[in-house]
């Protein structure tokens, strides 16, 4: 292996990822010929639709998927966040670099908290699972969709679109942004969504060459962590279109996991978690899944879809 083609989105967050792999890859392969090739989305192209509304799973990744089919590229970096459970017939996760900031921010234009927010200020989100927890934690705050990249957000916000924005921490890390953050969310007040803040790589099931390289920079106890996340997600047959997170830590060699299900004003919330040793972490998952679809994440799952 020479050479290798990295297949990304070409927005700033999206291309600050991709050089990351690209960089983690020359430290194990220092030989290595990279190149980066950029493909637009169906998501980078919709930009005036809710995410919600669209309701398309794999509205990020399709394109790349089909450049790897197509063996236009030998790799493609992704927010795991925005990967559907079910991947096409021939791909798979090769690996995960480790995790950034997993917690969700707040960003208000005046500098208050999220808790110092009156009933006439607006926050915005194009995210029905941090709809559902703003509005169960602030049930007096007003809620309106935003979209476009996280540049775009701010500048939504400075125009006057909305009071405050609520964006993934690690997206604005990774742009340089850290300083306009006014506070991070408790992660466990508002979980964030299934895998936030890993980075994925994905590829031919039957590339070898590729996956022994990829698994050289595979970050083992995200990978163990992502994989459960993955797990109690595709039990409880989320997408995008449902309010649903989980958290995942390890404290002192012990995995834990805190999920929520909510419906889609929030009144409705449902919370559960479990403990256990890393290595049960994915089978302990699916149980939690069934144990709230069972507690009530099924009734609530059950109206949103009839609703839609
Ligand atoms: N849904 C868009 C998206 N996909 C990945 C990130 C940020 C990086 C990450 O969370 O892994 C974001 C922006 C956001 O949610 O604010």
């Amino acid at each position: 292996m020479s050479k290798i083609k990295i297949g990304t989105r070409g927005s700033k967050l999206a291309m600050w990822q991709a050089e990351e792999v690209r960089r983690k890859l020359s430290e194990v392969h220092p030989e290595l010929e990279t190149e980066l090739v950029v493909i637009h989305t169906k998501g980078d192209k919709i930009l005036d639709t809710a995410l919600s509304k669209i309701g398309d799973k794999g509205l990020f990744t399709r394109e790349l998927e089909q450049a790897l089919l197509d063996s236009e590229i030998d790799i493609a970096v992704h927010s795991l966040k925005d990967m559907p459970t079910e991947l096409p017939e021939g791909l798979m996760l090769g690996g995960v670099l480790e995790r950034g900031e997993v917690r969700d921010a707040f960003i208000s234009r005046d500098g208050r908290r999220l808790s110092e927010l009156t009933a006439n200020d607006k926050v915005a989100t194009s995210s029905l699972r941090r709809k559902a927890q703003l509005l169960a934690l602030f049930p007096h705050l007003t809620v309106v969709d935003i979209r476009g990249n996280v540049d775009t957000r701010i500048q939504k916000m400075q125009d006057g679109h909305c009071d405050g924005i609520v964006v993934a921490g690690a997206g604005m890390e990774r742009l340089g942004l850290s300083n306009l953050i006014t506070e991070y969310l408790d992660p466990q007040t508002v979980l964030p969504a299934v895998s936030q803040g890993a980075i994925a790589i994905e590829m031919r099931e039957d590339d070898e060459d590729i996956y022994e390289l990829v698994d050289l920079i595979n970050h083992f106890a995200t990978w163990q962590a992502i994989v459960a996340e993955r797990a109690f997600l595709r039990t409880m047959e989320g997408g995008c279109q449902i309010p649903l997170a989980c958290y995942t830590s390890v404290v002192e060699g012990r995995f834990r996991m805190d999920a929520m299900v909510a419906s889609l004003d929030g009144t409705k919330l449902i919370k559960d978690s479990f403990e256990c040793n890393p290595e049960e972490a994915s089978e302990e998952a699916i149980m939690l899944a069934q144990r709230m679809l069972e507690n009530g994440a099924e009734e609530i799952l059950n109206i949103i879809r009839g609703n839609e």
